[in-house]
């Protein structure tokens, strides 16, 4: 997306001036003559960068009191002084109430760029750091090579080009929104914005103002999430939850391509591409008329599945060693290995959470390990739940050291294999390499443990 630079100078040469070299370099650029209209277009829509002129001759505020509002508004928000030669003085009272810098007038357009960079390079970082935080790489990581995912991203690849709605289903945590980033980052929509319309949290009483926005007097107050997503994907997070009559109006939005915003009466057009994810089964909320068909119909053009992480442990080492890594660089601290021990018990647990679980899991040891152990992560670090899960932990023990040795190692080798087994997905041959067994061996223990296999026998 371009970054926005706000003018506000009441020369109108300079403002013409500053916006063509700004434009040139690919900067989105308005402007504004004087306090009022100045701070009315911060209002309409945060810019990335404000310059501003202490002088504003003719204006109800002047530069400094600009400053001030601004300030209160966002006071994130980076400003640059345009100063002239007689009030340096006041362009250094600027920087001391907040201003990022000053640029003396007359100045070389380098000078300016190179200021204009520098501001924007600290925004370009904040909106990065914002977008890690909500855990979105550079185009959103979409980690894992099982089977099921490299055929989700053959799938999202195969359709990003083509504009068709996805409907993506999978339990809560699996990584949909993930998928949904992946596939607008590979669209030709990626340099336009990705919005999330939270199904569940848009109350039907409010819904008109957050979809459509709202407006006065034709002059725009609040801009809607469809009017900000023009251009760019429409992601409608868990669809079951939407009210019906929010149902109606999207399904209305989407056939017509256009909406009105609150309190206006113009039509507008938006060119959108809609994504939406569903945890429930939709034939099932259709059937007890929770959910329209018209509207399943039309969101659900291409069916994508992401299974829940249990069903796909093979993509666990890979997630693991991700956040290990990524959490690691957090903390400025180098990404540790992970031992044998706590990779099994990683890939043995279930994952009711699915991959945000695993996640937190990571992160919590991350944080409660103290640095010089990080070196290599043991099965002892990751929290009870999963390393209980290993028959070798405390309390199996204390249960096996009552009971006479044949039973006890019964018992261990049980448990053992029943875990080993789980964590290759049921493939005994993988399995009897791992713990080094012919595979025929493993099948005769097997059979000899009383350890009866699934239905379908074994699947290598
Ligand atoms: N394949 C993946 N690679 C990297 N990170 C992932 C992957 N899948 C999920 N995550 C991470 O796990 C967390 C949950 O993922 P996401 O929000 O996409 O799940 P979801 O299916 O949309 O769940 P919900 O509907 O509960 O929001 C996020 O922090 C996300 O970054």
């Amino acid at each position: 997306m371009a970054l926005d630079i706000l003018i506000v100078d009441d020369e109108r040469d300079i403002r013409e001036l500053v916006a063509g070299v700004l434009s040139d370099e690919g900067y989105d650029c308005r402007t504004a003559a004087d306090s009022s209209s100045a701070l009315d277009a911060v209002d309409e829509k945060r810019p990335s960068l404000v310059l501003l002129d202490v002088w504003l001759h003719g204006s109800k505020m002047d530069g400094l009191e600009v400053l001030d509002a601004i300030k209160a508004r966002e006071p994130e928000l980076p400003v640059i002084i345009f100063s002239g030669h007689g009030n340096i003085d006041t362009a250094v009272s600027a920087v001391s109430r907040g201003a990022m810098d000053f640029i003396e007038k007359p100045f070389e357009a380098e000078r300016l760029l190179l200021l204009v960079e520098r501001a924007t390079e600290t925004e370009r970082l904040r909106r990065e750091n914002t977008r890690l935080r909500e855990g979105l790489g550079e185009g959103g990581e979409f980690t894992g090579n099982s089977a099921v995912i490299n055929a989700v991203r053959a799938t999202l690849k195969r359709v990003a080009q083509t504009g068709s709605r996805v409907l993506i289903n999978g339990p809560a945590g699996a990584g949909k929104e993930v998928a949904a980033r992946l596939l607008h980052s590979w669209s030709t929509r990626a340099d336009k914005p990705f919005i999330i319309v939270n199904s569940a949290r848009i109350t039907p009483e409010r819904f008109e103002e957050e979809l459509f926005g709202e407006e006065t007097d034709g002059k725009l107050v609040r801009a809607g999430l469809l009017e900000t997503a023009d251009g760019g994907t429409l992601y409608l997070d868990e669809v079951a939850d939407m009210p019906l009559s929010t149902q109606a109006r999207i399904l209305r939005v989407l056939t017509e391509q256009s909406f009105v915003r609150v309190g206006g009466s113009r039509q507008i057009g938006v060119d959108v591409r809609v994504v939406s994810s569903t945890a429930r089964d939709l034939a099932g909320e259709m059937e007890s008329k929770n959910f329209r068909e018209d509207l399943f119909y039309r969101l659900n053009v291409v069916p994508v599945e992401i299974p829940s992480l249990a069903e796909r442990r093979d993509d666990i080492p890979a997630l693991a060693e991700y956040f290990f890594a990524r959490y690691a660089a957090e903390q400025g601290i180098r990404p540790p290995a992970i031992s044998e021990e706590a990779m099994a018990a990683l890939q043995a647990y279930d994952w009711p959470g699915n991959v945000r679980q695993l996640r937190n899991v990571v992160e919590r040891t991350i944080i409660l390990t103290p640095r010089d152990q990080l070196e290599t992560v043991e099965a002892e670090m990751l929290s009870e739940e999963i390393s209980g899960g290993n028959a070798a932990g405390n309390s199996g023990m204390a249960a096996l050291m009552g009971a006479p040795l044949r039973e006890a190692r019964e018992s261990f080798e049980r448990e053992y294999l029943a875990i080993q087994i789980r964590r290759f997905s049921g493939n005994i041959s993988k399995t009897a390499s791992f713990i080094g067994m012919e595979r025929s061996a493993l099948h005769r223990k097997l059979k000899l443990l009383g350890m009866v296999q699934r239905k379908g026998g074994d699947r290598n």
